[in-house]
């Protein structure tokens, strides 16, 4: 028997393997199943290209067997084996793998998808046990040799019998330690458990014998546990099965598995491309929203497979925060993976994919709007939000992407409409895109200020996220039409020349009255005014400048210590039997006229759905005119 020494670099990568490079023990498993795989790969492949290499495809399988007492894990392929050289050459040297090079030397014929390039996956073995053992024979030849090492001190490699060919590795599973348990790599429930999770689409069949419990034949109530054969891996992933193959069901119940939902997807978006990034994607979007979708808890993120081999289970990079509520996964070849195929050494292709993934979600969403309303509908009830948020953040970034997607609630429609239905239905003489925010749409609908603009048969938006108004500023218009609040000072009317002058004679008017009323509500209002929205109601609040009242309300909710205010206006409707009660008190009583000031304010503010300053005061004046009657 030989023993031989690893090579100096290799004893401190070996130190570096076990410890560094995998942050989960379990993925050794996928590691070798993937070896397993590339070998099968390696000998079918030349059993097409070589003559005298026939072999039996049908035959070909992983085994994984278990034994508990002897704590051994052994993994078996009927591959193409390794010879003396090939053992010292591929596992006595770390970082030397005999795939990359047999794919260097195979590159220019497609269809190879082997797996392992770095050369030193296999050594991950080491991270779960303290002695690997490795019996191969090579597809051809009569003599098997015997590789097997203890770690960092070397390897032996003698000649024994082996009665086909293939690899074998027999793992001598870790003794339990105080921090660690190896002995679930010694339960099979658990093993198969790894193998479903990484090697599911691994194209061979991995079989491992389970035990199983029957009832026992001629005894009631009785058990009796007998061992069969299962394969454990689903082989062919259904989305690399072609469209005639799998059924909408076969899909929604994937989804479901996979994804822990109960419901059905609310659609199901399948993607494949080659070229610069060839890649298969499968994307589900939910029907209902996470419980946890609205926390900090949620993770965004697709699961990434190289070649049905998983490498992570969400990768965020993947999809942008406003889709975040895609679940699914994506299949590539071309992959820069890195050592520990955990991250991405470069994410050049990882950002092509992304970004046509993107595409391709906000094409399908369009479809599914303009095709299945209520479907639609219903998906931006659950994520609208989101899709908000989207248009909000990065300062506009994704504005353009987004905006089509966008739906609000319709005074006029009474249900959610897009910006481009909203657009399309505008009168003639409109000019802006009117909306008013609220708690709910019932407070909305009942606000003053929105009168005036309904009376003039023009459509609002209502708007009762937080988020919405915000967004609607970052847009700033749609089509070429701006966003209005009904709040806003000028709502942007048409005005004949002598509507105009109308206007200018009844501001002289009121001048003196208003400034009065102004400065008795000093520090709370920029001015009062003669309102043009207001049509039955006695008063409202508006607003100059850019922050509205609810912009105000929702930043002031924040956790902060800088406090907003809008620039108030106390607007008072001038048809109103109010107005010539003031108008009386102006000349004869002005100290209750601040009293009245007051009172409107106040009315403003619970209108607006703002607390009053001093409820006991407000509460005192009305009682005090009540006892006046
Ligand atoms: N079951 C096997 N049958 C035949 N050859 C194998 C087997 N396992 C490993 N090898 C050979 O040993 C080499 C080293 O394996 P190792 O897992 O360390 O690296 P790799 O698979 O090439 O790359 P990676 O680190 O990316 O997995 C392989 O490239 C392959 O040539």
């Amino acid at each position: 028997m030989e023993v031989k020494q690893f090579q100096a670099e290799s004893k401190r990568l070996l130190d570096l393997m076990i410890h560094s490079i995998y942050t989960h023990k379990e993925i050794f498993l996928r590691e070798l199943i993937s070896n397993a795989s590339d070998a099968i790969d390696k000998l079918h492949y030349r059993s097409l290209t070589e003559e005298n290499v026939k072999v039996d495809s049908a035959a070909f399988e992983i085994r994984i067997d278990l034994d508990k007492e002897a704590r051994t894990l052994t993994i078996s392929d009927n591959g193409c084996g390794m010879t003396k050289e090939e053992l010292e050459s591929n596992l006595g040297v770390i970082a030397k793998s005999g795939s990359l090079a047999f794919k260097q030397e195979n590159e220019a014929k497609e269809d190879i998808d082997i797996i392992g390039q770095f050369g030193v996956g296999f050594y991950s073995a080491f991270m779960v046990s303290d002695k690997v053992t490795v019996i191969s024979r090579p597809y051809g030849s009569d003599t098997a040799y015997k590789w097997e090492s203890e770690g960092a001190d070397g390897y032996t490699i003698e000649e024994c019998q082996k009665d086909s060919y293939g690899t074998t590795i027999i793992l001598h599973i870790l003794e339990n330690r105080e921090e660690e348990d190896y002995d679930e790599y010694l339960d099979s429930y658990r093993i198969q458990g790894i193998v479903k999770k990484y090697s599911d689409y691994i194209r061979y069949p991995i079989k491992m014998m389970v035990e199983k419990s029957r009832p026992k034949e001629g005894s009631e109530g009785e058990y009796e546990t007998y061992t069969e054969e299962v394969t454990v891996n689903s082989m062919v992933p259904i989305w690399r099965k072609t469209k005639a193959e799998v059924t909408e069901d076969d899909y929604n119940q994937f989804y479901k598995e996979k994804f822990f939902d109960f419901t059905d997807p609310a659609r199901v978006i399948r993607s494949s491309t080659e070229g610069t990034a060839t890649y298969t994607a499968l994307l589900f979007i939910p029907a209902r929203t996470p419980f946890d979708y609205y926390t900090k808890e949620y993770e965004k993120g697709l699961q990434l497979y190289a070649n049905g081999v998983l490498i992570m289970e969400k990768c965020a990079d993947l999809l942008p925060d406003y889709f975040s509520f895609v679940k699914g996964l994506v299949d590539s070849q071309d992959l820069s993976l890195n050592i520990s195929r955990e991250m991405l050494q470069h994410d050049r292709q990882l950002k092509i994919i992304a970004s046509r993934l993107e595409k391709k979600i906000k094409s399908e969403l369009l479809s599914m709007q303009q095709n299945d309303r209520e479907k639609y509908d219903a998906f931006f009830k659950n994520f609208g939000l989101q899709l908000k948020f989207g248009v909000y953040n990065d300062y506009g970034t994704h504005k353009e992407l987004l905006k089509d997607l966008l739906e609000f609630y319709s005074s006029a429609e009474k249900k959610l409409v897009t910006l481009k239905e909203y657009v399309e239905r505008m009168k003639e003489d409109q000019k802006f895109i009117y909306y008013a925010c609220g708690d709910t749409v019932e407070k909305i609908d009942r606000l003053p200020q929105t009168e005036l603009v309904k009376d003039k048969g023009y459509e609002i938006l209502y708007l009762t996220e937080n988020v919405d108004e915000f967004a609607l500023k970052v847009l700033h218009e749609f089509d070429g039409k701006e966003f209005k609040s009904v709040s806003a000072g000028d709502l942007g009317f048409e005005e004949t020349e002598e509507e105009k002058k109308e206007d200018e004679a009844q501001e002289k008017e009121s001048r003196e009255l208003f400034t009065f009323m102004g400065e008795a509500l000093a520090g709370k209002v920029k001015a009062v005014r003669a309102s043009k929205r207001l049509k039955s109601h006695p008063v409202c609040l508006s607003s100059d400048g850019e922050l509205s009242l609810e912009m105000e309300k929702v930043l002031n909710a924040m956790p902060t210590d800088e406090k907003v205010k809008a620039e108030r206006v106390l607007e008072i409707n001038e048809g109103h039997p109010i107005f010539a009660t003031l108008t009386r008190l102006y000349e004869t009583d002005k100290e209750k006229l601040k009293d009245y000031a007051a009172l409107l304010y106040d009315q403003a503010l619970l209108i607006e759905g703002f607390p009053i300053e001093d409820p006991v005061a407000y509460s005192n004046l009305v009682c005090s005119l009540m006892a006046d009657q």
